[in-house]
Formats: structure tokens, sequence, C-alpha cells
């Protein structure tokens, strides 16, 4: 055979590559080759033995070595490892790998063999439990033999044989042995395929497998490689990509979460911008699709590796190709890292109508050729985390959808920006500086409102819900109706505003259907807010219907535990406080509250209908009776 083509094979087939030229996989000394893309291939249910060690040789390649007689498999850096007969698929050895961590415990069974022959064979996929350890101990001699090929693992292979070595260790005659054995994605068969390679290696010894232990315990040493290969969701390296039409928002809003996540400090961040890229690394390509993927695999892969490390990885080019953004994933997700997917998924009419850059009515006039929406496809992803149309919103609101989903996943947790936008505005908003000096959170701010001569500020109430439009509209109309029969209505202020609201919409038509019996009035000049950090300072007391709302704003503002209850809490908590009123009972009512357990909820009434918004109405009108009539000064009714 001369010149034949080359060809880098996939880290499974590598595995594979390797089993085979070991003997691992006697008496098979051959590859199936197949010709095709990455989904050619067996029915993985029927797969024989055979079929299951299949090598993909694209259809040039498969066409040139067929011409040739065979291809030469190189690694990832071009050194060749073997020559496989095409067609036939017999593979004869170049050379062995000989570098990667612990590569010398990558026995062949021959040497394996020749090293522990009489002992016990014990096949490991995970870190062992200390009642696994306990189950080795009992079987005298024994080989761990580490299975770690692509897919077979449930640690990353390094991880796993750091975990099986120290478990070795505390046993008095234990040894390790790493057999790259690969999964095929078809369980059963990869599970007879395990039980042949173990066979080969023990020759004759006996095998035993462990029983499962899912829940069990690891000595500390084992707890902490574990814990270490699986880092939590806030400590793994992330890549945060942005993919949408081209004026939709992607640089925009990953600038602003970028300066988000500086402001916390703690992490450090790498940002691959759609336009700068093609700028540096990959300067020359075109919009072709070849060349977009080209594109965006790069990009992928500087973010995985920048996630492998643990790393940030900020990226937002257009992306236009579902197959690429899934390659960036599985990318990402073999380096270690977490892969976010944020749609910003601006409609074309939006992002025309913006044209930042002319090049919309360029492509429209024809100048630009493959313009993405115009003359070149976008496909929609159908797995992004989170999807953001900006249409209409402030960059602040419609990065906080990104915030709240980061922090849903437990990757990031970012303060919100329409909390912090509002903190400047705040500051003129407050109550009149004559009233209010310094207002801090918690009580310090309502006793000082407290001034002498027996006059009272009134005292300032807030009630959240989730979009300001049903629920707490309802609670901050009935509240006044309420205060006013009580006579309290200059004794008291009220407010109201949604932990995920947006500005300026009416109240929920079905909700508003419940105050007409009731005759309270307001709903016409009532809009609704965001919350803000300016409504929280402003507030004496924060009653939300919600623990889940509670929560919401004690994640960021814990230190106001003592002023936010949800309403039901706060009405439970009211009992043996009959003698005090106003700032008084509130801060007696903070220090002494009762949990914010769920079943004291108000429950969500938006579109479920009229007895759904009737329940609820009674529910929060009778909560607020009992909590206004200790609030209220005693003797105003
Ligand atoms: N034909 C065509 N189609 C789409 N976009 C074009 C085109 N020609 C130039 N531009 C400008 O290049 C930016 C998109 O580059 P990307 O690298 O993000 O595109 S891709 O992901 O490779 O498809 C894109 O920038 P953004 O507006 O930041 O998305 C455009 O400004
Ligand atoms: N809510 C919003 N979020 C993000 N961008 C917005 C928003 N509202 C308006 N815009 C504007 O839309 C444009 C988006 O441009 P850009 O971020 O460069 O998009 P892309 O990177 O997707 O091409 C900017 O001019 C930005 O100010």
């Amino acid at each position: 055979m001369s010149a034949l083509p080359q060809f880098c094979p996939t880290p499974r087939e590598l595995d594979d590559l390797e089993l085979l030229a070991t003997g691992a996989l006697a008496p098979l000394t051959s590859f199936t080759v197949l010709s095709g893309g990455p989904t050619a291939g067996r029915g993985a249910s029927e797969a024989s033995l055979e079929s299951l060690i299949s090598l993909t040789l694209p259809e040039d390649v498969h066409a040139a070595a067929e011409a040739a007689g065979g291809v030469e498999l190189v690694d990832p850096e071009g050194l060749p490892l073997a020559r496989v007969v095409v067609p036939g698929g017999t593979v004869e050895p170049l050379t062995h790998a000989q570098y990667g961590p612990f590569r010398d415990l990558y026995l062949t069974p021959a040497q394996a063999r020749e090293q522990y022959a009489g002992r016990t064979w014990v096949p490991v996929t995970d870190a062992l439990t200390e009642a696994q350890v306990g189950q080795v101990r009992c079987l005298g001699p024994v080989v761990l033999v580490a299975l770690v090929g692509t897919g077979t693992p449930d640690l990353s292979p390094v991880a796993l044989i750091r975990a099986t070595r120290l478990v070795a260790q505390t046993l008095p005659d234990a040894a390790v042995v790493a057999v790259p054995l690969a999964a095929h994605d078809d369980p059963q068969a990869d599970h007879a395929l395990g039980v042949q390679v173990l066979a080969t290696y023990a020759g004759g010894d006996p095998v035993v497998a462990l029983a499962d232990d899912p829940d069990g315990d690891y000595a500390d040493v084992v707890a902490d490689v574990v814990a270490a290969d699986r880092p939590a969701p806030d400590e793994q390296g992330l890549v945060l990509f942005f993919t949408g039409l081209s004026g939709s928002g992607k640089s925009t809003l990953a600038r602003a979460l970028m300066d988000k996540i500086l402001e916390q400090g703690g992490r450090t961040i790498t940002s691959l911008d759609g336009d700068v890229v093609r700028r540096n690394l990959s300067a020359g390509l075109t919009f072709s699709k070849a060349d977009r993927e080209t594109n965006i695999r790069r990009i992928g892969w500087v973010a995985a590796e920048i996630s492998r490390h643990g790393g940030l990885a900020v990226v937002s080019p257009i992306a236009p190709f579902d197959e690429t953004r899934q390659q960036v994933r599985a990318m990402v997700e073999e380096a270690g890292g977490a892969f976010f997917l944020v749609h910003v998924a601006t409609p074309l009419e939006e992002c025309e109508r913006r044209d930042r850059k002319g090049l919309y009515a360029k492509a429209r006039a024809g100048e630009i050729p493959e313009f993405t929406g115009i003359s070149s496809p976008y496909e929609v992803p159908e797995d992004a985390d989170v999807r953001v149309d900006t249409t209409g919103r402030s960059i602040p609101d419609a990065l906080d959808d990104v915030i709240v989903a980061l922090k849903d996943a437990g990757y990031l947790d970012l303060p919100l920006s329409t909390i912090d936008e509002a903190t400047a505005p705040a500051v003129e908003q407050r109550a009149p500086a004559s009233v209010v000096e310094t207002p801090q959170p918690g009580w310090s701010s309502s006793d000082e409102r407290q001034r002498g001569a027996g006059v009272e500020t009134p005292l300032h109430v807030l009630f959240v819900c989730t979009a300001n439009i049903c629920r707490s509209p309802f609670m901050e109309l009935t509240a006044r109706h309420v205060a006013g029969e009580l006579g309290a209505a200059d004794a008291i202020e009220f407010r109201s505003a949604g932990t995920h609201g947006f500005t300026d919409h009416p109240m929920n038509p079905e909700m508003v259907v419940t105050l007409q019996p009731r005759g309270i009035a307001g709903h016409e000049e009532f809009r609704s807010r965001p919350l803000t950090k300016a409504e929280l300072e402003w507030a004496d007391v924060v009653l939300t219907a919600e623990a889940d709302h509670r929560q919401f704003i004690l994640d960021d503002h814990p230190a106001l535990f003592r002023k936010v209850f949800t309403l039901g809490q706060f009405v439970e908590s009211l009992s043996g406080q009959d003698d005090l009123h106003g700032p008084e009972l509130l801060t007696a009512v903070g220090a002494h509250r009762t949990t914010a357990s769920a079943d004291l909820d108000v429950a969500d009434p938006y579109r479920r209908g009229p007895e759904a918004c009737e329940r609820a109405a009674a529910h929060i009108e009778s909560l607020l009776r009992a909590a206004l009539a200790a609030l209220a000064p005693k003797g105003s009714a």
C-alpha cells in the first residue's frame, strides 16, 4: 500500500483502534469500515460486536481508501497510529500512543496477564463507594480494571484512574489497569462487549462485577477527587453562547452581561464577539455556509478550551446553523464545561428596522449576497436555555431574562439589572430629606421616620407579586379601600410592584371584575411597575403573594429579611402583638415572624378563570383586613 489517505478518527474510534491493536477485542481484529457522515452506520438495537466496532470515513476519504487499498489513521496531532485495509477493515498497528496521564497503566491483555495472572478482575466505571471497597476487600488479590474509554466512565478518565488508585492503596493487594473501552450508544451491546474484554484480560481468572451503590458514600480522599471532577455549576467552566440575527442585540446583551460579571468579580471572562472574531481568528472567511461553519467551530474550539480550565467565555456570533451549534455544545461538554445557549429572538422586521449598520438595506438591494435572514437561512434553536426578544424592551429588562435563567440553572448569581438601574433615580424618588435622612434597609429607617411631638409619617406598605397586574394591584387597591374604612387613609401608604413586572400594563380585566362588587375603585389609573431597589427602600414592610416572591427579593437583599413577608406569613406573625401598631408592630413582627411556608401563599389566579380570581380576591381581602386592623393606629376607625 502506498500514498494512503490519512484520517483522524473520532475519540470513540481511537479507543476502539487501541483495543483492536492490543488484542483486547480478540478474536475481533478489524473495523467494520463505513462510508458517509456521522449518522452512517448500524441500527443500534441489533448490533453485532463486529458492527459495533465501526470506522466511518467521509465519502471522499472512503473512495480514496478504496482506490489505495487502505487508510492511515492518525491521532489528532497527526501521528500515524495504524493502517486499516479497505475493504476488510483489518488493522495493522504502526505505533501506540506514548503519552497521556497514567499511560503506564494502559496494559495490553498480554502485559496484564503477565503481571497479574491468578487474581480476581473487577471492572470499575465510577469511583468506588465505601461499601464497594468492602466488597473488594473480601476478594483477595484483585486487579481493578478502570474502564476509561469515551462515554463509559461516570467520571473523567483521569479522575476515574486517580480515584481507583487511591482505593487500591487502601487495599492489601490491589493493582490498577486502565482499558479504553468506549461506549457505542447501545447499552446491551456495550455490556456484552465489556464482558468479552474483561474475559480476555482475566484469561480464565474470576471476573467479579460489584453491586451498584448509587447512594453510597465515598472515602474522604475519593470524595475529594469526585468533587473536583464534578464541580458545582457555579464553579464549572461556562460558555455563554448568544445566537440570533444581525442586529438582534447579541453583542449589546453579551457586553452588558459581561459588565455585570466583571462588576461582581471573582471570574475571568473571554469575549468572542462575532464581528471581532471575523477581524482576527476568522479573518478571510466568507459568509458561505462552509465558512460560517468553520467560523463557529473555531469559536467553539477556543471557548471549549477556556471552559476546560473553569473559565467563562461569552460568544456572540450569528451561528445560523443548528448542527454547528450542536457541535460547539458537544466540544464544550467534552471539555467538562457547561454550554448555555441564549437565543436573541428579536424578529427580522425589528432587526431590519434597527439596521444599525445599514447592512439590511444593502442586502435587500442585492449588494450583500447570502445575508442571514434575507438570502441565507437562520435555523431557530430548539434547545435554547433562554429566548429573549428585545423588541420594545430596555436593555436591562431584556438582560434580566438572561440573568434569571442563569441563576435558575445555577451557573451565575448576578443582581438583576432593573433593580440596579433604579438605584440612581431612587435617590430623587425617596421621601423628602426632612423626613428620611438616610434610609437603611431593615427597620432603622422607619424608626427614624417617627418624628417628635407625636407626629408620625405614614407607614409605607409595598405589595409584590410576579407581574403586578393581578394579585398585587388588587392588594394595593383593596388595602387603600380598607384603610379608608378604618379611618387610616392618611396613616398608611400603599404601592405595588412585580418581581418580573412590565412597566405600564393595566390591571388584568378578570381581576378587575372582583373589585366591582367590593366597591373598590382606582383600577383605571393603575399601571404595573417592575420591582426596583427604590421601591424596596421606600417600603417599611413588603408583603408578597407567595414565598417565592419573598425569596426572590431576599436573594438579592438578604438584609431585608425582617421587613419582607408573605401576606399570609405576616398575618400569622401578628398573633400575640395586640398592643402594638405601626412601626412598633412591624419591629415586633419582624423579630417574631413565623415561617413563610408555601401553604400560606395566595395562589396565582392569572389565566385560571373568574372563579380562581374571586378565590384569590377573597383570600387577599380577609388577610388584608386582619393585617390593616393591626397596622392602623389604634382608635382610628
Ligand atoms: N452575509 C452576511 N450575513 C450575515 N452577517 C453579515 C454578512 N456580511 C457581513 N455580516 C456582518 O457579519 C456579522 C456576522 O458575523 P458572524 O461571524 O457572527 O456570522 S456567522 O455566525 O458566521 O454566520 C454581522 O454582525 P452582527 O450584526 O454582530 O451579527 C454582520 O455585521
Ligand atoms: N432590549 C434591547 N436589547 C439589546 N439591544 C437593543 C435593545 N433595544 C434596542 N437595542 C439595540 O439594538 C441594536 C442591537 O445591536 P447589536 O447588539 O450589535 O446586535 P447583534 O450583535 O445581534 O448584531 C443596538 O443598537 C441596541 O442598542
